[in-house]
């Protein structure tokens, strides 16, 4: 009879091993590409009141100001969102809205590529919007968040058989109405566009032309980078949970102390 093992990542000790041989190995650029909400900052019960961990800022600064890496931010947040919390250099790639969104950091801002909805995306937006509000009403600790291209059903803070019949009723929502539906830690995502991270790391690699990706994210969503990577990428998992990544860190405050430990070795 055959036994399938699930599949377990190598720890961080395996991790800090093979990022020193990718560095010693020279090719470059070298795509650092991460995460936000649960890998660079610690899960929040309110959204606004995320923030990255100060020994991430001073890790991401060097990263960004050293030659032959890219650092790119690959998140769920709406870019606006993204860019406030992030505190990242100039040079930094920032995709938000888990791909729908794309822009970079600049000295003066954000050089962004526009998001235009057809009236179409637009008004299916807004009647999203109505629909997952009638979701929310009534029940406690649920709430909705308005992104440019989609609505989130947030169910953080209510009880577990609240939270479970919400998110049950926003999934039936998304796949009625939405282009794409996601179900994240605590949220489920309806969006007008389709975009996943997946696809968003693809082009971005292949726009730098960086033959070596390091992702690291917490969240099922990063599950599609994870798959869309290659075998000599570096992917590391935030946290528990069933994952594809090679890689496994407990929490932000290890991932950053690994980045820290790259910065060194790449001589920033
Ligand atoms: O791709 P990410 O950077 O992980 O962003 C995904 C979602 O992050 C936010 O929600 C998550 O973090 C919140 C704050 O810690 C937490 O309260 C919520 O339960 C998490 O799902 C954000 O509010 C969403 O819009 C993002 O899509």
């Amino acid at each position: 009879m055959s036994e399938t093992t699930a599949h377990q990542p190598a720890d961080s000790a395996a991790l800090r091993a093979i990022l020193t041989r990718v560095v010693e190995g020279g090719a470059r650029p070298l795509l650092v590409a991460l995460d936000f909400d649960g890998t660079l900052a610690p899960l929040q019960d309110d959204p606004a009141r995320s923030r990255i961990l100060p020994a991430g800022v001073q890790a991401l600064a060097r990263l960004a100001g050293t030659d032959g890496v890219a650092l790119a931010l690959v998140s769920g947040r709406a870019m606006n969102d993204l860019h406030t919390l992030a505190e990242v250099p100039p040079g930094t790639y920032l995709v938000g809205s888990h791909g729908a969104e794309r822009a970079r950091v600049t000295r003066f801002g954000l050089d962004r590529d526009v998001v235009q909805l057809t009236d179409e995306q637009a008004d299916r937006l807004a009647s999203l919007g109505a629909q997952a509000a009638q979701v929310a009403r009534g029940r406690d600790g649920v709430w909705v968040e308005s992104k440019p291209t989609a609505v989130v059903v947030h169910t953080r803070l209510a009880p577990p058989e609240v939270a479970e019949l919400a998110e049950a009723e926003a999934m039936e929502l998304g796949e009625r109405l939405g282009a794409g539906v996601l179900h994240g830690k605590d949220v489920v995502e309806i969006s007008v566009l389709r975009a996943s991270k997946g696809e968003a790391m693809t082009a971005l690699r292949d726009e730098l032309g960086a033959p070596v990706v390091v992702y690291a994210g917490d969240d099922v969503t990063d599950e599609h980078a994870f798959d869309a990577l290659e075998e000599h990428d570096v992917t590391v998992k935030v946290g528990g949970g069933e994952t594809g990544a090679q890689f496994r860190v407990d929490s932000p405050e290890d991932l950053v102390a690994v980045l820290s430990d790259l910065a060194d070795r790449v001589g920033a």
